[in-house]
């Protein structure tokens, strides 16, 4: 179980102007700002959930991690994982965990991969015996028997991937935090980090709480999300009626020739369409309109648009989840 309650970051980071001058200047009389990283956040997650943590760049989620994690002690607020506060009680915390950071590595660069094992259990000590079973299951589900014997340095940014993840997980931990484990992967290699989280929680049961910008990843592992922004949640909720909410909005893609159409109440020329721009030397015009169905259909939406310009094409889409999320950022405007 984790139980989050009130916790407070702040990070006091220098700030100079540019300039030779200003350098100087710092190193006499240093100026200093603060960054409210964690602004009181609250939150509850239970034992085999897997959330997902989602916020644009910038908005305190893997400070959220570190904390959890035991990396970085909060300003203020309390936080119990399993009973404990992660960073009073680090050495026994860590064994309840496994974490992965997509763009870090837990390996030795330069020795294969078996040896950064081997380290790593003697770090957890973990007994001879249920460490030779994890190996061969995790060789199993993750397919590492072919480069268990290279150094990481040689693998695949995926193969690389699946060794972060097997090595995350030695000591059986009850909870695994993920930061972007999919980015810069491959379509299948996605998939099969994806079905592997999946397995293992329903094997085990393992608590995952998920950090990504990639909506695929969240849509495949995730029930529920919490979403932060400016260092406060600002949702927390079940990732099906948070679609919900947006699948009133569709999607016309419509290209025309002729006059740019005027919108009317109930549609929207979805953000970053320049309709004045887009309207190129073919002589025709490509326009986003999302229609908002509980104050227009979509039938009439798309007659109002024909009865002021000529359609050539139209296609009709609901909201995608990365729409939704645009959707959401925008409403809590972070
Ligand atoms: N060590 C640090 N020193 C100073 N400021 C920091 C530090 N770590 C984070 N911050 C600041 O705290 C805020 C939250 O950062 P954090 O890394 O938690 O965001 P994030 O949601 O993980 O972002 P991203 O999606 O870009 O990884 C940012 O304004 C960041 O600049």
């Amino acid at each position: 179980m984790i139980e989050v309650t009130g916790v407070t970051k702040t990070f006091k980071v220098a700030r100079r102007s540019a300039g030779l001058g200003e350098a100087l200047k710092s190193f006499v009389h240093r100026q200093y700002q603060e960054v409210r990283a964690l602004d009181d956040i609250s939150f509850t997650i239970g034992d085999g959930e897997m959330v997902g943590y989602i916020g644009p760049n910038g908005a305190g989620k893997s400070s959220t991690i570190k904390i959890l994690s035991g990396i970085l002690t909060p300003d203020g607020g309390n936080c119990l994982i399993n009973g404990r506060v992660p960073w009073k009680e680090r050495v026994e915390h860590v064994k309840d965990i496994g974490v992965v950071f997509g763009q870090r590595s837990q390996l030795w660069w330069d020795v294969p991969i078996l040896d950064s094992y081997e380290l790593i259990r003697d770090i957890y000590r973990v007994k001879e015996t249920d460490y030779r079973k994890k190996l061969e299951e995790l060789t199993e589900l993750l397919d590492l028997s072919e480069i268990l014997k290279t150094p990481a340095r040689q693998l695949s940014l995926g193969q690389r991937m699946r060794c972060e993840i097997g090595a995350s997980l030695l000591h059986s931990p009850k909870i695994l935090f993920l930061d972007e484990p999919t980015i810069g992967l491959d379509a299948v290699s996605k998939i099969a980090v994806r079905n592997f989280i999946l397995e293992l929680n329903r094997q085990h049961g393992t608590t995952v709480i998920l950090t990504t910008h990639d909506m695929q990843d969240i849509e495949a592992l995730t029930q529920r999300i919490l979403l932060i922004g400016k260092g406060k949640i600002l949702l927390d909720g079940r990732l099906d009626e948070v679609k919900d909410r947006f699948s009133r909005v569709k999607q016309l893609t419509v290209q025309y020739t002729g006059a740019v159409p005027v919108m009317t109440a109930g549609m929207d020329i979805a953000s970053g369409d320049k309709p004045d721009r887009d309207y190129g030397l073919s002589g025709q015009g490509i326009l986003h309109v999302q229609v908002n169905t509980e104050v227009l259909k979509v039938s009439e939406a798309i007659s109002c648009l024909s009865s002021q310009t000529e359609i050539t094409d139209i296609s009709v889409a609901g909201a995608s989840l990365d729409d939704v999320v645009v959707g959401l950022y925008k409403q809590y405007e972070i």
